[in-house]
């Protein structure tokens, strides 16, 4: 018998130390299936971790017969590093990756063999909506209605349900002309994205799933090669998904077993299907809307049969305090399986709660509060902000660069969407995929060059004539009949777009080089950085700032990744999911989603925008299911805190191009009152007629008082939902309530100048300890301190009336004051 290779090989104790005995069940246990459903923070993805980390040290499995599947990318390097950490570099073949890059990895392999080549494309979100328009408008179908992202919803659902072209024809109503319509631009979609050679995010996994059950015996392949599956989050799989995890575990029937096997047979001669790990909790399904269903765990025993299910119910992430208000809040939901979650972290300090005038008002809170924390000697790193939805950041990101809160933006206005990234982005894909006729056509026009819209469909025309490609027609611009400038700059981008290529070929003269190089030639050969940086205008600057971040991206995975192609970057790039962002080192705080924040956990969480129309969401509100689904958003957002929560929101609020009035969340008078320790704007001390404790549901009855607590069935009589849970709760500045209807913000020196769109410099202003200043917002005070230097200098400031703060020397709005 020949040895393994020596692994690290920890005692059993080292891997089970500190777990408790569910944990260490769920670690050890050794079947065909086993189930773990527990609440936030009890250990689940620890378990899996040690699972995996316990198979490998005990030589059961080779890391490349382990197949675990986490929600994000994040997660996934997360739990490479800690199972790294415990067995070495035995950990370097497993696949650890979300489904879509496994998926992405196994079509890389596979995709040539039904119709696709190996070097596809991956559209993202926003290349699919390029495609729909031009297919919803070349069809006129507005006509009927549809709108592009209904239309891209829509096939996003079909997709994740696994109803292709001709199962949607099947189903549809032809009579029924919306349907009949509906049909047509699925089908020239889906045409569309084959001829391009590119799959869009959904078609990664269904098209593996297809892939799957139509070749047996590539099926066969990687059914004999992952012996174990591992899913986190397994709450917010969708059908498609949970199709994909079926066909990887089932056994490997007669047939497809290689005769030289060293694998144990069942008794038909088959290979016994690979061991089924989930781990997740039904009361953290966030992701119906993108079709994930409950359902997947509540029938995972049924489906998987002599399944072992593992409950875990120590939490031990946060503070009873944090705790009890998650449970208080879930608990409304119906149609659940109570959990006794408990902790013995200690009861903790109170929530914060605090109510802002306007979304300014809450941000400025939330910076204090950071600078207090941090004062206290916690890391930037250990905090988070989470909101329903992107546009809540603008408010915090304009705060937090006045008060010097250094943040990061994980999603939202994500660096890979922006126009200038997509462009050279585009210029890599068209090098790699000729055939990608979207990316060429982006191209074509920018940098400016004179090529416009009649340009691009003669170019069009041409190709289709002689049944050439896009770039094919470019290369014979000469025969175009356009005018010679026109024609000389097709011809050029033509030979820029050719000679690149040719710099990819492993053959060519010079060596193959490498993406940052290839990258530079693009930027240099279109002049698509001079071009920016000539214009003078802040904004082409920033652009400026972002392609040359895209170099050191690229020279980046050079490094890390030796012989790494264009099309590993690009692969790279199109995963790169919004929590990717994060790199703890940087010490800042991070804004996220509460999408997002799924899985993570911070020493302190603040959850902004708790308020009607944004948590629940509106459009949620309304739909059956919606505001438990809501709820359960609230819920993850609350349990990944550590020590510390803050849950805001603010009487006013611009949404929409509108200002108007905001009512607390009905999720918030869920929580005890005795838990939460309400704070009043610190802007109003002082001079402003303090406060006067009022509350909120005493002027504007919250919509939890209405229907809803009847309709939903969520256990609250309407009389105790309104008054009762805000009385003492939710409080605001008398001074300000008659502008409520009116909100007049006083003539305020804007720290952006909406003119010149220029950002205000005080880079000159000299300010020593000692000085007095005036602030926009704060009013007069006392500089106590200068720290940093240059573009980073801050001014740390006693305010009269407002208290202690840290200002952005450079971009604060205010002046010196000469005595
Ligand atoms: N037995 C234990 N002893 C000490 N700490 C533990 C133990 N089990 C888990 N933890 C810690 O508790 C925290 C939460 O664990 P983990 O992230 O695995 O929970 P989870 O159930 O996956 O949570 P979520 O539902 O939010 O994904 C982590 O910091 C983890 O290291
Ligand atoms: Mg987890």
């Amino acid at each position: 018998m020949t040895l393994l290779p020596p692994v690290f090989d920890p005692s059993e104790n080292d891997l089970l130390d500190g777990l408790n005995p569910q944990q260490k069940e769920a670690v050890t246990y050794r079947g065909p299936a086993l189930l773990i459903v527990a609440g936030a923070g009890s250990g689940k993805t620890r378990v899996l971790t040690h699972r995996i980390a316990g198979l490998i040290a005990s030589r059961e499995a080779w890391p490349s017969q382990i197949l675990a599947i986490t929600f994000t990318n994040k997660a996934a390097a997360e739990m490479r590093e800690r199972i790294q950490h415990i067995v070495g570099g035995a950990a370097d073949g497993m696949w650890i990756s979300t489904f879509h890059s496994a998926c992405v990895r196994i079509l890389r392999r596979e995709a040539d063999k039904f119709g696709f080549t190996t070097s596809f494309t991956i559209y993202d979100s926003a290349d699919s909506k390029a495609l729909i328009k031009r297919i919803v408008k070349s069809l006129e179908a507005d006509v009927l209605g549809f709108t592009v992202s209904s239309v891209q919803s829509r096939i996003s659902k079909l997709k994740n349900e696994l109803t292709d072209v001709d199962g949607f024809a099947r189903q549809a109503n032809m009579s029924d002309p919306r349907d009949a319509m509906f049909l047509d631009i699925y089908r020239q979609y889906t045409q569309s994205l084959r001829r391009a050679n590119a799959f869009d995010f959904d078609d990664l996994i269904s098209q593996t799933v297809w892939m799957l059950r139509a070749f047996p015996d590539i099926a066969a392949q990687y059914q004999r090669r992952f012996r174990h599956v591992l899913v986190d989050e397994y709450q917010d799989t969708n059908h498609a998904q949970y199709s994909l995890i079926r066909e990887l575990t089932r056994p490997v029937e007669p047939q497809h077993v290689p005769p030289d096997t060293r694998m144990e047979l069942d008794e038909r001669g088959g290979i016994p299907g690979a061991s089924l790990t989930v781990v997740g909790d039904s009361d953290q399904s966030i992701y119906a809307f993108r079709g994930a269903d409950i359902r997947n765990i509540s029938e995972f025993e049924r489906d998987f049969s002599n399944a072992k299910v593992v409950l875990l119910e120590q939490n031990y992430r946060s503070t009873q305090n944090i705790l009890s208000a998650a449970n208080a809040v879930i608990r409304n939901n119906f149609d659940r399986v109570d959990k006794k979650l408990w902790s013995d972290g200690g009861e903790g300090a109170k929530i914060v709660g605090f109510t802002g005038f306007s979304a300014h008002d809450e941000a400025q809170f939330v910076a204090d509060e950071i600078h207090k924390l941090r004062d206290a000697g916690q890391s930037y790193n250990d905090m988070a902000v989470f909101y329903r939805t992107n546009a809540q950041t603008r408010a915090l990101e304009e705060i937090f660069i006045r008060s010097a809160v250094p943040y990061r933006l994980v999603g939202g206005t994500k660096f890979y969407e922006r126009a200038e990234i997509k462009d050279l982005i585009a210029y890599l894909t068209a090098l790699v995929n000729p055939a990608d006729e979207m990316s060429t056509r982006r191209i074509l026009n920018s940098p400016k060059r004179s090529i416009g819209p009649a340009t691009e469909t003669a170019i069009w025309d041409f190709a289709n004539k002689y049944g050439i490609t896009f770039r094919d027609a470019m290369r014979r611009a000469g025969e175009l009949g356009l005018g010679p400038k026109v024609t000389g700059a097709i011809a050029q981008l033509a030979k820029l777009l050719d000679d690149a290529t040719a710099g990819l070929d492993i053959d060519s003269p010079t060596g193959r080089k490498t993406v940052s190089q290839t990258l530079k030639t693009i930027v240099k050969g279109t002049g698509y950085l001079e071009k920016l940086l000539q214009t003078g205008n802040p904004q082409d600057e920033a652009r400026a700032e972002n392609v040359e971040e895209l170099i050191s991206v690229a020279a980046e995975f050079d490094k890390n990744n030796a012989g790494g192609s264009v099309i590993d970057f690009l692969t790279d790039v199109a995963l790169v999911a919004a929590a990717d962002d994060l790199i703890d080192e940087s010490g800042a705080v991070v804004l996220m989603t509460l999408h997002t924040a799924k899985g993570l956990e911070y020493d302190s969480v603040f959850i902004t925008g708790v308020e009607e129309e944004l948590l629940p969401h509106r459009i949620a509100a309304d739909e059956p299911g919606g505001p438990a689904e809501e709820r359960r958003l609230f819920y993850v957002g609350i349990t990944r805190a550590r020590k510390r929560l803050h849950l805001s929101l603010a009487m006013m609020r611009s949404q929409f191009g509108e200002t108007a009035a905001s009512l607390p969340s009905r999720y918030l008078q869920e929580i005890p009152e005795e838990l939460i320790e309400w704070r009043v704007s610190p802007g109003a001390a002082g001079g402003r007629g303090g406060y006067e404790q009022r509350s909120v549901a005493s002027a504007r009855k919250p919509l939890g008082s209405e229907g809803y607590g009847t309709a939903g069935g969520y256990g609250r009589s309407s009389s105790d939902a309104g008054s009762a849970g805000f009385s003492s709760a939710v409080r605001f500045r008398d001074s300000d309530a008659g502008r409520e209807t009116a909100p007049k913000a006083k003539p305020k020196q804007k720290w952006i100048n909406e003119v010149t769109g220029q950002m205000r410099d005080n880079s000159g202003m000299e300010l020593v300890a000692g000085d007095r200043i005036s602030h926009v917002d704060f009013g007069e005070g006392t500089v106590r301190a200068i720290l940093g230097s240059e573009a980073k200098r801050i001014a740390e400031v006693d305010f009269d009336s407002a208290g202690r703060k840290k200002l952005l020397v450079k971009l604060a709005p205010i002046e010196k004051l000469t005595n």
